[in-house]
């Protein structure tokens, strides 16, 4: 990619957002990628460069993330329409958790980040792969500070034990070609983002992607790659092609927020219950239970199935608490109407 000139396909355009298109909008917009969202306005990357447009009314900040294709008009300069996206990560919104709160669009690959140190938590991972999956997003684990660790292996082991088909790769994020071992995610047209908790080494595994010192939030405009695709400063071009998600979003991202995705993460305990006797098998004390069955053969561990059973329960929670609230926000809703009928009552309104 020259510095001036950017491609639709650079920019991760494909078939997906292509046949979204009738053939009057075709003729008409230009499709564009979102890299910031503010509150009334979007910076956007085309083949034209960068670019700053106004919401329209009809959308809020809330609509739109970073990584989202859009329909522009080149003559007025409008936003005229959002294209479905092929994936994303969310998260429940704090305020109405009814709705889901979009952090990022779009996203072809995402690294869920742990080192080979006590951070190393299945539980925790087993939460990013449901967030991955929920979203549609192919996962990678990315295993830094092999450098830490006696015996990196057995962390391996222990990642494919939680994701037998999940890619993984073991590095040092400091050692020098660090980035090497994440490129076949990266590829022109490709967007990554990474997910871990803070140590992990995201920020040393970014800059190395990008050649930027991600880790101060200091962005160079100067360099060889051109001041047309640094300046987006949530949307990272990545040397040798591809893009890198990291919004403020991604990083206040906590693992309370995620639910679903569970049965794809657990894949091998939900194919097991539709063997069981009971179609609501708890897989506890009932008989004829294929999971207890697998257990007891060694085939599924014991402490996995009680990570699967808490996050489902959790989930269930969340879901209750969630019908719970709207229920309540009704009802508050209905006090304070009747309250100020009562009031202009009173007034003679
Ligand atoms: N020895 C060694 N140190 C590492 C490795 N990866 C990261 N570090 C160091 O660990 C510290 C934290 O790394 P960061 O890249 O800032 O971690 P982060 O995941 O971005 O953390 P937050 O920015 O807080 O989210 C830094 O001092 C890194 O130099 C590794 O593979 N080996
Ligand atoms: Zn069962």
């Amino acid at each position: 990619m020259t510095p001036n000139h950017v491609t639709l396909g650079d920019l991760g355009w494909s078939s997906d957002f292509l046949r979204q298109l009738d053939e009057d909008e075709l003729v008409r917009f230009t499709p564009a990628r979102v890299s910031g969202v503010h509150r009334d306005r979007v910076s956007i990357l085309s083949e034209k460069g960068t670019a700053q447009i106004a919401l329209p009314g009809a959308l809020s900040a809330g609509d739109i993330a970073v990584g989202d294709w859009v329909l522009m008009d080149p003559e007025t300069e409008r936003l005229e329409r959002l294209l479905d996206r092929k994936s994303r990560i969310f998260r429940r919104a704090a305020g109405d958790p009814s709705r889901e709160q979009l952090i990022v669009a779009n996203v072809d690959a995402v690294f869920i980040t742990t080192s080979c140190t006590e951070e190393f938590n299945e539980a925790r991972l087993e939460r990013y792969l449901a967030l991955a999956h929920a979203g549609g997003i192919p996962p990678v684990f990315v295993l830094t500070k092999i450098d830490h660790a006696d015996d990196p292996d057995s962390f391996l082991d222990r990642l494919r034990a939680i994701g037998p088909a999940v890619p993984a790769v073991a590095l040092n994020a400091k050692a020098p070609g660090a980035a090497e071992a994440l490129r076949p995610w990266c590829g022109p047209g490709q967007t990554v983002a990474f997910l871990g908790m803070s140590g992990v080494g995201k920020s040393t595994l970014a800059s190395a992607l990008t050649g930027l010192d991600l880790e101060t939030g200091a962005v160079r405009e100067d360099d060889m790659r051109g001041r047309h695709t640094t300046t987006a400063r949530e949307m990272h071009a990545i040397s040798g092609g591809g893009w890198l998600i990291d919004t403020p979003g991604m990083r206040e991202l906590r693992l309370t927020d995620m639910a679903e995705g569970i049965d794809e993460t657990f894949s091998e305990i939900a194919e097991l219950a539709s063997d069981c006797r009971f179609a609501d098998c708890t897989h506890g004390p009932e008989p004829d239970c294929a999971v207890q069955a697998a257990i007891g053969e060694g085939r599924i561990d014991a402490a996995r199935l009680e990570r699967w059973k808490k996050l489902r329960a959790e989930d269930a929670l969340h879901t209750a608490s969630q019908a719970e609230l709207r229920r309540r926000a009704k009802a508050t809703g209905r006090l304070h109407k009747s309250a100020k009928k009562a009031k202009d009552a009173r007034r003679g309104r």
